[in-house]
Protein backbone atom coordinates (compact mmCIF):
# COMPACT_ATOMS: atom_id res chain seq x y z
CA UNK A 1 0.00 0.00 0.00
CA UNK A 2 2.87 2.33 0.88
CA UNK A 3 4.19 2.10 -2.72
CA UNK A 4 1.01 3.61 -4.22
CA UNK A 5 0.55 6.39 -1.65
CA UNK A 6 1.67 9.73 -3.07
CA UNK A 7 3.61 12.13 -0.81
CA UNK A 8 1.39 14.92 0.54
CA UNK A 9 0.98 17.75 -1.99
CA UNK A 10 2.90 15.81 -4.67
CA UNK A 11 2.35 17.26 -8.21
CA UNK A 12 -0.71 15.95 -10.10
CA UNK A 13 -0.36 12.98 -12.45
CA UNK A 14 -1.62 9.45 -13.20
CA UNK A 15 -2.45 6.85 -10.54
CA UNK A 16 0.31 4.58 -9.25
CA UNK A 17 0.20 0.79 -9.36
CA UNK A 18 2.16 -1.34 -6.88
CA UNK A 19 5.72 -1.97 -8.10
CA UNK A 20 5.14 -0.47 -11.59
CA UNK A 21 4.03 3.07 -10.60
CA UNK A 22 2.81 4.80 -13.81
CA UNK A 23 4.90 2.70 -16.18
CA UNK A 24 1.89 1.22 -17.97
CA UNK A 25 0.26 4.64 -18.46
CA UNK A 26 3.54 5.98 -19.85
CA UNK A 27 3.90 2.97 -22.14
CA UNK A 28 0.34 3.39 -23.43
CA UNK A 29 0.68 7.15 -24.00
CA UNK A 30 4.13 6.81 -25.58
CA UNK A 31 2.75 4.25 -28.04
CA UNK A 32 -0.28 6.39 -28.82
CA UNK A 33 1.63 9.68 -29.25
CA UNK A 34 4.88 8.30 -30.68
CA UNK A 35 7.43 9.22 -27.98
CA UNK A 36 7.97 9.64 -24.27
CA UNK A 37 8.22 13.40 -24.69
CA UNK A 38 4.85 13.63 -26.51
CA UNK A 39 3.30 11.30 -23.91
CA UNK A 40 4.39 13.65 -21.12
CA UNK A 41 3.02 16.65 -23.03
CA UNK A 42 -0.36 14.96 -23.32
CA UNK A 43 -0.39 14.01 -19.62
CA UNK A 44 0.44 17.61 -18.74
CA UNK A 45 -2.66 18.74 -20.69
CA UNK A 46 -4.80 16.00 -19.14
CA UNK A 47 -3.87 17.09 -15.60
CA UNK A 48 -3.73 20.84 -16.49
CA UNK A 49 -0.42 21.31 -14.73
CA UNK A 50 3.04 22.78 -15.30
CA UNK A 51 4.52 20.31 -12.80
CA UNK A 52 3.65 16.71 -13.64
CA UNK A 53 4.12 14.10 -10.91
CA UNK A 54 4.89 10.47 -11.82
CA UNK A 55 6.39 7.34 -10.37
CA UNK A 56 8.27 5.07 -12.78
CA UNK A 57 8.90 1.80 -10.99
CA UNK A 58 10.36 2.87 -7.65
CA UNK A 59 11.59 6.23 -8.94
CA UNK A 60 9.71 9.48 -8.27
CA UNK A 61 9.82 11.48 -11.51
CA UNK A 62 8.61 15.05 -11.92
CA UNK A 63 8.46 16.90 -15.24
CA UNK A 64 8.61 20.72 -15.46
CA UNK A 65 6.84 22.78 -18.10
CA UNK A 66 6.75 26.55 -18.59
CA UNK A 67 9.68 28.96 -18.63
CA UNK A 68 9.67 29.86 -14.93
CA UNK A 69 9.77 26.27 -13.70
CA UNK A 70 12.31 25.19 -16.29
CA UNK A 71 14.63 28.08 -15.37
CA UNK A 72 14.38 26.91 -11.76
CA UNK A 73 15.63 23.44 -12.74
CA UNK A 74 18.56 25.03 -14.56
CA UNK A 75 19.48 27.62 -11.96
CA UNK A 76 18.53 26.39 -8.47
CA UNK A 77 21.06 24.47 -6.40
CA UNK A 78 18.62 21.73 -5.30
CA UNK A 79 18.25 20.47 -8.90
CA UNK A 80 21.97 20.18 -9.61
CA UNK A 81 22.30 16.42 -8.95
CA UNK A 82 22.15 13.47 -11.39
CA UNK A 83 20.27 10.26 -10.54
CA UNK A 84 22.40 7.20 -9.80
CA UNK A 85 20.51 4.55 -11.79
CA UNK A 86 21.30 1.22 -13.37
CA UNK A 87 21.01 2.92 -16.77
CA UNK A 88 23.50 5.65 -15.82
CA UNK A 89 26.04 3.15 -14.47
CA UNK A 90 25.68 0.98 -17.55
CA UNK A 91 26.50 3.99 -19.73
CA UNK A 92 29.55 4.82 -17.53
CA UNK A 93 31.21 1.39 -17.78
CA UNK A 94 29.68 0.20 -14.50
CA UNK A 95 31.01 3.14 -12.49
CA UNK A 96 29.77 6.53 -11.28
CA UNK A 97 32.35 8.70 -12.97
CA UNK A 98 32.83 11.29 -15.71
CA UNK A 99 30.79 14.51 -16.03
CA UNK A 100 27.35 13.77 -17.44
CA UNK A 101 26.25 11.25 -14.79
CA UNK A 102 28.01 12.50 -11.65
CA UNK A 103 27.30 15.28 -9.18
CA UNK A 104 28.84 16.86 -6.07
CA UNK A 105 32.59 17.30 -5.77
CA UNK A 106 33.50 14.67 -8.40
CA UNK A 107 31.38 16.42 -11.03
CA UNK A 108 32.69 19.88 -10.09
CA UNK A 109 36.36 18.82 -10.23
CA UNK A 110 36.09 16.79 -13.44
CA UNK A 111 33.91 19.32 -15.27
CA UNK A 112 36.12 22.29 -14.30
CA UNK A 113 39.28 20.46 -15.39
CA UNK A 114 37.72 19.32 -18.68
CA UNK A 115 36.36 22.74 -19.64
CA UNK A 116 39.65 24.49 -18.79
CA UNK A 117 41.85 21.97 -20.58
CA UNK A 118 39.74 21.65 -23.70
CA UNK A 119 40.08 25.43 -23.90
CA UNK A 120 43.87 25.18 -23.49
CA UNK A 121 44.12 22.88 -26.51
CA UNK A 122 42.18 25.27 -28.73
CA UNK A 123 38.53 24.38 -28.07
CA UNK A 124 36.45 27.63 -28.20
CA UNK A 125 39.35 29.48 -29.84
CA UNK A 126 40.30 30.15 -33.45
CA UNK A 127 41.94 26.71 -33.67
CA UNK A 128 38.54 25.06 -33.32
CA UNK A 129 37.23 27.26 -36.08
CA UNK A 130 40.05 26.00 -38.34
CA UNK A 131 39.12 22.36 -37.63
CA UNK A 132 35.49 23.06 -38.45
CA UNK A 133 36.47 24.91 -41.63
CA UNK A 134 38.63 21.95 -42.70
CA UNK A 135 35.73 19.54 -42.16
CA UNK A 136 33.41 21.93 -44.03
CA UNK A 137 35.80 21.92 -47.01
CA UNK A 138 35.90 18.08 -46.92
CA UNK A 139 32.12 18.05 -46.81
CA UNK A 140 31.93 20.40 -49.82
CA UNK A 141 34.44 18.21 -51.67
CA UNK A 142 32.27 15.19 -50.95
CA UNK A 143 29.21 16.99 -52.37
CA UNK A 144 31.14 18.14 -55.46
CA UNK A 145 32.31 14.59 -56.15
CA UNK A 146 28.68 13.45 -56.18
CA UNK A 147 28.23 15.84 -59.11
CA UNK A 148 24.55 16.62 -58.58
CA UNK A 149 23.56 13.07 -57.59
CA UNK A 150 21.44 12.76 -54.49
CA UNK A 151 23.17 12.30 -51.13
CA UNK A 152 22.28 10.79 -47.76
CA UNK A 153 23.71 13.46 -45.51
CA UNK A 154 23.50 11.71 -42.17
CA UNK A 155 26.78 9.78 -42.14
CA UNK A 156 28.80 12.46 -43.94
CA UNK A 157 27.82 15.04 -41.33
CA UNK A 158 28.20 12.66 -38.38
CA UNK A 159 31.70 11.77 -39.52
CA UNK A 160 32.70 15.44 -39.83
CA UNK A 161 31.45 16.17 -36.29
CA UNK A 162 33.17 13.10 -34.83
CA UNK A 163 36.42 14.10 -36.53
CA UNK A 164 36.41 17.54 -34.89
CA UNK A 165 35.52 16.11 -31.47
CA UNK A 166 38.09 13.32 -31.70
CA UNK A 167 40.77 15.79 -32.74
CA UNK A 168 40.32 17.75 -29.49
CA UNK A 169 40.02 14.75 -27.29
CA UNK A 170 42.54 12.45 -28.94
CA UNK A 171 44.68 14.60 -31.21
CA UNK A 172 43.94 12.83 -34.51
CA UNK A 173 41.14 12.02 -36.96
CA UNK A 174 38.91 9.12 -36.00
CA UNK A 175 39.68 5.79 -37.69
CA UNK A 176 37.65 5.14 -40.85
CA UNK A 177 37.18 1.42 -40.18
CA UNK A 178 34.20 0.65 -37.97
CA UNK A 179 33.00 4.26 -38.09
CA UNK A 180 29.82 3.51 -40.04
CA UNK A 181 29.00 0.75 -37.58
CA UNK A 182 29.53 3.08 -34.64
CA UNK A 183 27.23 5.67 -36.22
CA UNK A 184 24.54 2.99 -36.62
CA UNK A 185 24.93 2.12 -32.94
CA UNK A 186 24.51 5.79 -31.97
CA UNK A 187 21.30 5.91 -33.97
CA UNK A 188 19.80 2.74 -32.56
CA UNK A 189 20.70 3.91 -29.06
CA UNK A 190 18.86 7.19 -29.48
CA UNK A 191 15.78 5.47 -30.88
CA UNK A 192 15.68 2.76 -28.24
CA UNK A 193 16.03 4.86 -25.12
CA UNK A 194 14.04 7.25 -23.09
CA UNK A 195 15.41 9.66 -20.53
CA UNK A 196 14.21 7.81 -17.46
CA UNK A 197 15.96 4.63 -18.58
CA UNK A 198 12.83 2.53 -19.26
CA UNK A 199 12.59 -1.08 -18.18
CA UNK A 200 16.32 -1.38 -17.48
CA UNK A 201 16.00 0.95 -14.49
CA UNK A 202 12.81 -0.66 -13.29
CA UNK A 203 13.98 -4.28 -13.52
CA UNK A 204 17.69 -4.51 -14.33
CA UNK A 205 17.44 -8.34 -14.25
CA UNK A 206 15.21 -8.34 -17.36
CA UNK A 207 18.36 -7.74 -19.43
CA UNK A 208 19.13 -11.45 -18.97
CA UNK A 209 15.76 -12.47 -20.45
CA UNK A 210 15.37 -9.75 -23.11
CA UNK A 211 18.81 -8.31 -23.89
CA UNK A 212 17.65 -6.88 -27.25
CA UNK A 213 14.18 -5.64 -26.32
CA UNK A 214 15.42 -3.76 -23.24
CA UNK A 215 18.14 -2.07 -25.34
CA UNK A 216 20.80 -3.62 -23.09
CA UNK A 217 22.74 -5.09 -26.02
CA UNK A 218 22.81 -1.76 -27.87
CA UNK A 219 24.38 0.11 -24.94
CA UNK A 220 26.76 -2.77 -24.25
CA UNK A 221 27.96 -2.88 -27.86
CA UNK A 222 28.32 0.88 -28.15
CA UNK A 223 30.28 0.96 -24.88
CA UNK A 224 32.48 -1.91 -25.98
CA UNK A 225 33.39 -0.27 -29.28
CA UNK A 226 33.82 3.23 -27.90
CA UNK A 227 35.86 2.11 -24.90
CA UNK A 228 38.05 -0.04 -27.15
CA UNK A 229 38.79 3.01 -29.34
CA UNK A 230 39.44 5.16 -26.27
CA UNK A 231 41.68 2.62 -24.51
CA UNK A 232 43.70 2.22 -27.69
CA UNK A 233 44.20 5.97 -28.08
CA UNK A 234 45.14 6.40 -24.39
CA UNK A 235 47.82 3.73 -24.83
CA UNK A 236 49.15 5.57 -27.89
CA UNK A 237 49.38 8.76 -25.80
CA UNK A 238 51.19 6.92 -23.04
CA UNK A 239 53.77 5.81 -25.60
CA UNK A 240 53.98 9.39 -26.96
CA UNK A 241 52.85 8.27 -30.41
CA UNK A 242 50.47 11.22 -30.93
CA UNK A 243 51.91 14.58 -31.92
CA UNK A 244 50.93 17.93 -30.39
CA UNK A 245 48.75 18.88 -27.41
CA UNK A 246 45.32 17.44 -26.73
CA UNK A 247 42.92 16.72 -23.88
CA UNK A 248 44.19 13.19 -23.18
CA UNK A 249 47.78 14.43 -22.72
CA UNK A 250 46.59 17.13 -20.26
CA UNK A 251 44.57 14.55 -18.31
CA UNK A 252 47.41 11.98 -18.16
CA UNK A 253 49.67 14.69 -16.69
CA UNK A 254 47.04 15.38 -14.03
CA UNK A 255 46.78 11.67 -13.11
CA UNK A 256 50.41 11.86 -12.04
CA UNK A 257 49.76 15.01 -10.01
CA UNK A 258 46.48 14.30 -8.16
CA UNK A 259 44.62 11.24 -6.89
CA UNK A 260 41.23 12.68 -7.95
CA UNK A 261 42.26 11.96 -11.53
CA UNK A 262 42.28 8.38 -12.76
CA UNK A 263 42.41 6.57 -16.08
CA UNK A 264 38.89 5.28 -15.50
CA UNK A 265 37.63 8.88 -15.10
CA UNK A 266 39.49 9.86 -18.26
CA UNK A 267 37.83 7.04 -20.23
CA UNK A 268 34.32 8.00 -19.11
CA UNK A 269 34.91 11.73 -19.76
CA UNK A 270 36.03 10.90 -23.32
CA UNK A 271 32.84 8.87 -23.72
CA UNK A 272 30.77 11.74 -22.26
CA UNK A 273 32.19 14.19 -24.79
CA UNK A 274 31.78 11.91 -27.78
CA UNK A 275 28.30 10.65 -26.87
CA UNK A 276 26.93 14.07 -25.80
CA UNK A 277 28.56 15.97 -28.66
CA UNK A 278 28.24 13.90 -31.80
CA UNK A 279 24.59 13.17 -32.50
CA UNK A 280 23.33 16.44 -31.02
CA UNK A 281 25.52 18.54 -33.32
CA UNK A 282 24.98 16.47 -36.44
CA UNK A 283 21.21 16.33 -35.93
CA UNK A 284 21.12 20.14 -35.60
CA UNK A 285 22.88 20.51 -38.97
CA UNK A 286 20.64 17.89 -40.59
CA UNK A 287 17.56 19.80 -39.40
CA UNK A 288 19.04 23.01 -40.84
CA UNK A 289 19.34 21.39 -44.29
CA UNK A 290 15.85 19.94 -43.93
CA UNK A 291 14.47 23.43 -43.18
CA UNK A 292 16.39 24.88 -46.17
CA UNK A 293 14.86 22.18 -48.39
CA UNK A 294 11.36 22.82 -47.15
CA UNK A 295 11.59 26.60 -47.42
CA UNK A 296 13.38 27.44 -50.70
CA UNK A 297 12.40 31.14 -50.49
CA UNK A 298 14.10 31.41 -47.08
CA UNK A 299 17.10 29.46 -48.35
CA UNK A 300 17.48 32.00 -51.17
CA UNK A 301 17.33 34.82 -48.62
CA UNK A 302 20.09 33.15 -46.60
CA UNK A 303 22.16 32.72 -49.76
CA UNK A 304 21.65 36.37 -50.85
CA UNK A 305 22.81 37.56 -47.42
CA UNK A 306 25.91 35.33 -47.48
CA UNK A 307 26.74 36.43 -51.03
CA UNK A 308 26.27 40.11 -50.17
CA UNK A 309 28.09 40.13 -46.82
CA UNK A 310 30.96 37.61 -47.08
CA UNK A 311 31.06 36.75 -50.79
CA UNK A 312 33.16 33.67 -51.62
CA UNK A 313 35.51 33.59 -48.62
CA UNK A 314 35.33 30.74 -46.11
CA UNK A 315 32.88 31.60 -43.30
CA UNK A 316 34.02 31.97 -39.68
CA UNK A 317 32.10 32.11 -36.39
CA UNK A 318 32.32 35.92 -36.03
CA UNK A 319 30.31 36.23 -39.29
CA UNK A 320 27.26 35.41 -37.19
CA UNK A 321 27.25 39.06 -36.04
CA UNK A 322 26.78 40.32 -39.61
CA UNK A 323 24.71 37.45 -41.09
CA UNK A 324 21.56 38.37 -39.16
CA UNK A 325 18.96 36.58 -41.30
CA UNK A 326 21.12 33.44 -41.42
CA UNK A 327 21.53 33.52 -37.63
CA UNK A 328 17.79 34.00 -37.23
CA UNK A 329 17.18 31.04 -39.58
CA UNK A 330 19.48 28.82 -37.47
CA UNK A 331 17.86 29.98 -34.22
CA UNK A 332 14.49 29.08 -35.70
CA UNK A 333 15.89 25.64 -36.62
CA UNK A 334 16.87 25.16 -32.95
CA UNK A 335 13.45 26.31 -31.73
CA UNK A 336 11.26 24.49 -34.23
CA UNK A 337 13.22 21.20 -34.14
CA UNK A 338 14.30 21.03 -30.49
CA UNK A 339 17.26 18.58 -30.51
CA UNK A 340 16.84 17.58 -26.85
CA UNK A 341 13.11 18.04 -26.18
CA UNK A 342 13.42 16.60 -22.65
CA UNK A 343 16.40 17.92 -20.69
CA UNK A 344 17.77 16.19 -17.60
CA UNK A 345 17.56 13.95 -15.75
CA UNK A 346 18.38 15.86 -12.55
CA UNK A 347 18.33 14.53 -8.97
CA UNK A 348 16.74 16.71 -6.28
CA UNK A 349 19.32 17.27 -3.54
CA UNK A 350 16.92 18.43 -0.79
CA UNK A 351 13.12 18.68 -0.27
CA UNK A 352 11.69 21.62 -2.18
CA UNK A 353 8.50 23.18 -3.59
CA UNK A 354 7.70 24.23 -7.17
CA UNK A 355 4.41 25.95 -8.09
CA UNK A 356 3.32 25.11 -4.51
CA UNK A 357 3.84 21.32 -5.03
CA UNK A 358 6.09 19.28 -2.80
CA UNK A 359 9.09 17.63 -4.51
CA UNK A 360 10.94 15.26 -2.17
CA UNK A 361 14.72 14.85 -2.02
CA UNK A 362 15.97 12.18 -4.51
CA UNK A 363 13.14 12.81 -7.01
CA UNK A 364 14.24 12.72 -10.67
CA UNK A 365 13.38 15.92 -12.54
CA UNK A 366 13.18 16.53 -16.30
CA UNK A 367 12.24 19.69 -18.19
CA UNK A 368 10.25 19.87 -21.40
CA UNK A 369 12.21 22.29 -23.58
CA UNK A 370 10.34 20.95 -26.60
CA UNK A 371 7.04 22.32 -25.23
CA UNK A 372 8.66 25.58 -24.16
CA UNK A 373 9.89 26.14 -27.72
CA UNK A 374 6.28 25.75 -28.92
CA UNK A 375 4.64 27.78 -26.13
CA UNK A 376 2.14 30.27 -27.63
CA UNK A 377 2.68 32.53 -24.57
CA UNK A 378 6.22 33.16 -25.87
CA UNK A 379 5.98 32.49 -29.60
CA UNK A 380 3.43 33.88 -32.03
CA UNK A 381 2.10 31.00 -34.21
CA UNK A 382 4.71 28.56 -32.86
CA UNK A 383 3.87 25.83 -35.40
CA UNK A 384 5.04 28.00 -38.27
CA UNK A 385 8.70 28.00 -39.28
CA UNK A 386 9.51 31.70 -39.35
CA UNK A 387 13.05 33.10 -38.85
CA UNK A 388 11.67 36.68 -38.83
CA UNK A 389 10.44 36.12 -35.25
CA UNK A 390 14.08 36.55 -34.20
CA UNK A 391 14.59 39.92 -35.93
CA UNK A 392 13.43 43.22 -34.41
CA UNK A 393 12.33 46.46 -36.15
CA UNK A 394 15.91 47.76 -36.25
CA UNK A 395 17.15 44.62 -38.01
CA UNK A 396 18.91 43.22 -34.89
CA UNK A 397 18.43 39.74 -33.39
CA UNK A 398 15.84 39.37 -30.61
CA UNK A 399 14.30 36.64 -28.43
CA UNK A 400 17.31 34.31 -28.54
CA UNK A 401 17.26 34.16 -24.70
CA UNK A 402 14.05 32.09 -24.92
CA UNK A 403 15.79 29.34 -26.91
CA UNK A 404 17.23 26.80 -24.46
CA UNK A 405 19.09 24.49 -26.89
CA UNK A 406 22.14 24.18 -24.61
CA UNK A 407 20.45 24.56 -21.23
CA UNK A 408 21.50 27.16 -18.68
CA UNK A 409 23.34 27.48 -15.37
CA UNK A 410 26.12 25.37 -13.88
CA UNK A 411 25.25 22.23 -15.86
CA UNK A 412 24.90 24.15 -19.13
CA UNK A 413 26.32 22.29 -22.11
CA UNK A 414 30.13 22.65 -22.05
CA UNK A 415 30.22 21.95 -25.82
CA UNK A 416 27.88 24.81 -26.79
CA UNK A 417 30.56 26.78 -28.63
CA UNK A 418 31.52 23.75 -30.73
CA UNK A 419 27.85 22.92 -31.41
CA UNK A 420 26.98 26.50 -32.40
CA UNK A 421 30.07 27.16 -34.52
CA UNK A 422 29.81 23.82 -36.29
CA UNK A 423 26.18 24.43 -37.17
CA UNK A 424 26.89 27.97 -38.39
CA UNK A 425 30.15 27.42 -40.33
CA UNK A 426 29.13 24.17 -42.04
CA UNK A 427 25.65 25.45 -42.97
CA UNK A 428 26.92 28.80 -44.31
CA UNK A 429 29.82 27.05 -46.12
CA UNK A 430 27.46 24.73 -48.00
CA UNK A 431 24.66 27.23 -48.78
CA UNK A 432 27.32 29.69 -50.04
CA UNK A 433 28.17 27.19 -52.80
CA UNK A 434 25.07 25.05 -53.42
CA UNK A 435 21.33 25.28 -53.73
CA UNK A 436 19.88 22.47 -51.63
CA UNK A 437 16.89 20.79 -53.30
CA UNK A 438 14.96 17.64 -52.58
CA UNK A 439 15.85 14.50 -54.51
CA UNK A 440 13.16 13.17 -56.93
CA UNK A 441 10.91 16.12 -56.09
CA UNK A 442 9.69 14.32 -52.94
CA UNK A 443 9.50 16.78 -50.02
CA UNK A 444 10.57 15.03 -46.77
CA UNK A 445 8.45 15.23 -43.66
CA UNK A 446 9.51 17.62 -40.91
CA UNK A 447 8.01 15.33 -38.23
CA UNK A 448 11.12 14.16 -36.30
CA UNK A 449 11.90 10.74 -34.88
CA UNK A 450 12.07 11.25 -31.11
CA UNK A 451 14.10 9.04 -28.80
CA UNK A 452 16.70 10.39 -26.40
CA UNK A 453 17.13 13.12 -29.01
CA UNK A 454 15.09 14.36 -31.95
CA UNK A 455 16.45 13.41 -35.37
CA UNK A 456 15.01 13.93 -38.85
CA UNK A 457 13.54 10.98 -40.73
CA UNK A 458 16.05 9.84 -43.39
CA UNK A 459 15.92 12.10 -46.45
CA UNK A 460 17.90 12.54 -49.64
CA UNK A 461 19.18 15.82 -50.97
CA UNK A 462 20.57 17.15 -54.23
CA UNK A 463 23.10 19.98 -54.25
CA UNK A 464 23.15 22.26 -57.28
CA UNK A 465 26.21 24.46 -57.74
CA UNK A 466 25.13 28.14 -57.47
CA UNK A 467 28.01 29.71 -59.42
CA UNK A 468 30.09 27.89 -62.01
CA UNK A 469 33.85 28.47 -61.61
C1 LIG B 1 23.77 21.12 -30.96
C2 LIG B 1 24.54 20.42 -30.15
C3 LIG B 1 24.29 20.21 -28.68
C4 LIG B 1 23.12 20.28 -27.97
C5 LIG B 1 21.72 20.58 -28.48
C6 LIG B 1 23.46 19.99 -26.59
C7 LIG B 1 22.55 20.05 -25.53
C8 LIG B 1 22.91 19.91 -24.19
C9 LIG B 1 22.05 20.23 -23.07
C10 LIG B 1 20.63 20.78 -23.17
C11 LIG B 1 22.75 19.95 -21.93
C12 LIG B 1 22.29 20.21 -20.49
C13 LIG B 1 21.78 19.01 -19.76
C14 LIG B 1 21.23 19.41 -18.40
O1 LIG B 1 20.95 20.58 -18.15
O2 LIG B 1 21.03 18.52 -17.57
C15 LIG B 1 24.04 19.41 -22.33
C16 LIG B 1 25.01 18.94 -21.47
C17 LIG B 1 26.21 18.40 -21.89
N1 LIG B 1 26.75 18.48 -23.15
FE1 LIG B 1 25.84 19.21 -24.80
N2 LIG B 1 24.80 19.72 -26.50
C18 LIG B 1 25.36 19.85 -27.75
C19 LIG B 1 26.70 19.70 -28.09
C20 LIG B 1 27.67 19.21 -27.25
C21 LIG B 1 29.06 19.00 -27.59
C22 LIG B 1 29.68 19.32 -28.95
C23 LIG B 1 29.67 18.44 -26.50
C24 LIG B 1 31.10 18.01 -26.32
C25 LIG B 1 32.13 18.66 -26.68
C26 LIG B 1 28.67 18.33 -25.45
C27 LIG B 1 28.90 17.82 -24.19
C28 LIG B 1 28.00 17.89 -23.13
C29 LIG B 1 28.27 17.38 -21.79
C30 LIG B 1 29.54 16.63 -21.33
C31 LIG B 1 27.15 17.70 -21.00
C32 LIG B 1 26.94 17.37 -19.53
C33 LIG B 1 27.26 18.59 -18.68
C34 LIG B 1 27.05 18.35 -17.19
O3 LIG B 1 26.30 17.47 -16.80
O4 LIG B 1 27.66 19.11 -16.42
N3 LIG B 1 27.47 18.81 -25.93
N4 LIG B 1 24.13 19.44 -23.71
Amino acid sequence: LESVRKPKNYPPGPKWLPFFGCNFTMKKFSKEYGSQWKALSELRKLYSTDVLGLKLGKELVVVFFGEENIRRMFLDKEFEGRPDTFFARLRCLGTRSGITFTDGQVWKTQRAFTVKNLRNVGFVKTLMEKEIQTETCNFIKCITEKDGHSIHLRNIIAKAVLNVLWKYVAGENIKEEGLEHMLDLFNSRSKAFVMAGGWLNLMPWCRYLFPDWTGYNIIKNLNKELSYLIEEIIQKHKSNLIEGKDFIYSYLDEIDASEDFTEEQLKVICMDLIIAGSQTTSNALLFAFLAALKHPDMQDKVYDEIDRVIGDRLPCWSDNYSLIYTSAFLLEVQRYFTIAPLVGPRRVLFDTYVDGYFIPKETTVMSSIGDLHMDPAIWDQPNEFNPERFIDDTGALKNSEHVYTFGLGRRRCPGDSLGKSFLFIAFVGVIQKFKVVCANGVLPSDEPIIGLLASPKPFQTEFILRKKA
